[in-house]
């Protein structure tokens, strides 16, 4: 039974998708293709997986294939698979909306110039839509495997706000998609065309891609040949699972073709590691590292990961990057293909199962090592990486204590060195350049470059050429709490504990600061018992060269920007005081030492602290309090 046709509106966001798609992608048109072969295998995928639990599903037909076809008097052009199909609900859900709430998010994000930036686009996957860039109508038709032979359904839109949905009888099952193409497409109609395209774009797919046997090699021949000839089907592309194929056989453009197809993403992919394990398991793993992070909202997420598939026996079985690699490499997109676990693992069991973690591990080194190899053999390409990626590898300092020295040695971080904020200094660069007598592997952590360049902490290292790493995302004071040491080198903060200055310093610095020490100790009682509510106690300073005091923490102490960060976010920070550092050397410090009038030392006392809380980024318990006594003290220089 055939019902009449009944009219739907596109989601809103479909609308403009589509309209985005079609205008940002034109001059990589031909790409629509390629989107809907790999619809089509992954219809294949999903059946073959379906059928270990219900043969009945595929029996019918059992090969599984793609099939590419065109009439050149009517102007179309058709891909059909007969794969897993649709039903009617799924043919609203999945082409009539965008169920990814994230391209919605991100659409929003694209700035107008952004919107026609077709690598941009292509980060989001153009998927079905990009049809509409080469046709101006498109008619699917589709049945559910399993479902009955009258249960089919025809979509057709042309792709300006509304399409039409109508129930048929006796189709097959899998899907086809018939494309209308637009006069000034007829290209897409010359199987050579075609032909190149798939040898192009799709020839890894592990499916069969078949076109019309071509006859002589007259091209009216061959179309009059068409009618009579339609079953009889070339085979064009490769057609068995890339991974599989020896890596002696394979082009790059073999794996950048595959990386697209897997991970939806526009971009060829940076680097990849294919490799065949055989031993108590048997697995091939190929695995993907981007260019590119995707503009995806879903990205600052750890919970929605994609891209790492698991098949067995060539057989796709989920999307598994959870169970597959750690948190941390979620950026990592490709295959494990193993020999050995069971048809019918389920998501619970793959959590559990020994086989796959050694799996997990497996491959967790050999993206560890791909990384390393980048480092050292292209520096350009590696750091290229780290501007995208080094924030999420990161997290892998606190959360995989094995692999720990091989993530510290691939970290790179912004230090004194430069005067610049790219982060391109790696532990081994500044372990090479430590002074003579240097045993610790300094830094600081703050809100800013900028704040923690000018740090007063650090003053004293740089007077003495004593390089400084400045950590400044976010991530970093939390995974520097992991990281203790490298290479036999304890890392130090250079605003918490005592700083071994002396260990760096010539023994005339230290005989002169002591005897600073002694001279200083009638103003620090005098300081204590001022700021006495304020700070746990005041000192000395050996970090100090230029600036008047600054603030320092007890070595376990939390750096005071974690405190505030924490603050902000809601959480109950139990306080803990700073320790204040006073250089008896400036002149705003020995002013202090000389002043009779009490009021007036008061003030100047409470500016020490005040400034160096300023400093180092914080806020001031009473600003306005600040401003009168600056003033005061101004007013009195003028005068
Ligand atoms: N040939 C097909 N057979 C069965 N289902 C299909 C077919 N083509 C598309 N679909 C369904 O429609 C959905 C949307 O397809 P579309 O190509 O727009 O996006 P996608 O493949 O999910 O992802 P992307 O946008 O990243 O390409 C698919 O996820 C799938 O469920």
């Amino acid at each position: 039974m055939t019902t009449t046709p009944e009219t739907h509106k596109f989601q809103a966001e479909v609308q403009q998708v589509l309209q985005l798609v079609i205008h940002s992608l034109y001059s990589h048109k031909e790409i629509f293709l390629r989107e809907l072969i790999s619809n089509a295998s992954d219809a294949c995928d999903k059946l073959r997986f379906a059928a270990i639990g219900n043969p009945a599903l595929s029996q019918d037909d059992a090969e599984l294939r793609i099939e590419i076809s065109f009439d050149k008097e009517a102007h179309t052009l058709s891909i059909r698979d007969n794969g897993i199909g649709m039903s009617r609900d799924e043919v609203i859900e999945n082409i009539g909306t965008i169920a990814r709430s994230g391209t919605r998010r991100f659409l929003e994000q694209l700035s107008g110039d952004q919107r026609k930036d077709a690598q941009l686009i292509g980060q989001f996957g153009v998927g079905f839509y990009s049809a509409f860039i080469v046709a101006d109508k498109i008619t699917l038709t589709t049945r559910r495997a399993g479902d009955a032979a009258d249960s089919g359904v025809r979509w057709e839109s042309t792709g300006t706000g509304e399409y039409t949905l109508e129930t048929l009888e006796s189709v097959a099952r899998g899907t086809t998609v018939v494309l209308h193409l637009k006069d000034e497409e007829l290209e897409f109609l010359q199987p050579w065309r075609l032909r190149e395209l798939i040898s192009k774009y799709s020839d890894h797919i592990g499916f069969p891609i078949r076109m019309p046997k071509e006859i002589g090699h007259d091209e009216t021949e061959a179309n009059e040949g068409e009618e009579k000839l339609a079953l009889e089907w070339d085979t064009v592309n490769h057609a068995s699972a890339l991974w599989t194929r020896p890596k002696s056989e394979l082009k790059d453009e073999d794996y950048q073709a595959f990386y697209k197809h897997i991970s939806h993403d526009f971009n060829d992919p940076l680097a990849w590691a294919h490799n065949r394990v055989e031993g108590n398991q048997s697995y091939t793993s190929l695995l993907f590292v981007p260019s590119k992070a995707p503009m995806d909202a879903m990205w600052s997420g750890r919970e929605e990961r994609k891209g790492l598939k698991l098949y067995i026996r060539r057989v796709f079985i989920m999307d598994a990057s959870e169970q597959l690699l750690p948190a941390y490499l979620r950026f990592v997109s490709g295959v494990i293909d193993s020999d050995d676990l069971p048809l019918n693992v389920s998501r619970e069991i793959l959590q559990q199962n020994k086989l796959v973690a050694q799996i997990k591990s497996g491959a967790s080194k050999r993206v560890l090592d791909l990384l390393e190899k980048i480092s050292n053999d292209d520096k350009d390409k590696y750091q290229g990486f780290w501007n995208e990626f080094g924030n999420v590898l990161k997290e892998g300092v606190a959360e995989d204590f094995a692999n720990k020295d091989k993530l510290a040695k691939l970290l790179r971080f912004a230090s004194t060195s430069s005067e610049d904020k790219a982060q391109t200094v790696s532990l081994d660069d500044y372990i090479g350049r430590m002074k003579p007598g240097q045993e610790a592997i300094y830094y600081i952590t703050a809100d800013s470059w900028l704040a923690a360049r000018n740090s007063p902490q650090l003053e004293a290292l740089k007077a003495r050429g004593v390089e400084v790493l400045l950590l400044v995302d976010r991530i970093d004071e939390w995974m520097i709490g992991y990281l203790n040491e490298y290479a036999g080198k304890k890392l130090k903060s250079v605003a918490k504990g005592d700083i071994e200055i002396d260990k760096l310093a010539d023994a005339g610095d230290s005989e002169k600061r002591k005897e600073a020490e002694k001279a200083a100790e009638g103003l620090l009682g005098k300081l204590k018992t001022l700021l006495a509510d304020k700070v746990r106690d005041v000192r000395v300073s050996h970090r100090l060269t230029e600036s008047p005091s600054c603030l320092v923490l007890d070595e376990h102490d939390m750096a005071a920007h974690m405190q505030r960060l924490l603050k902000q976010a809601g959480h109950d920070v139990p306080s803990q005081q700073p320790i204040l550092e006073i250089n008896p050397g400036h002149p705003l410090v020995q002013r202090l030492e000389t002043e009779t009038n009490e009021a007036r030392a008061n003030d100047l006392g409470l500016l020490l602290l005040e400034q160096a809380q300023l400093a180092e980024g914080g806020q001031l318990d009473d600003p306005a309090a600040y401003v009168r006594r600056v003033n005061a003290l101004l007013l009195e220089g003028l005068k």
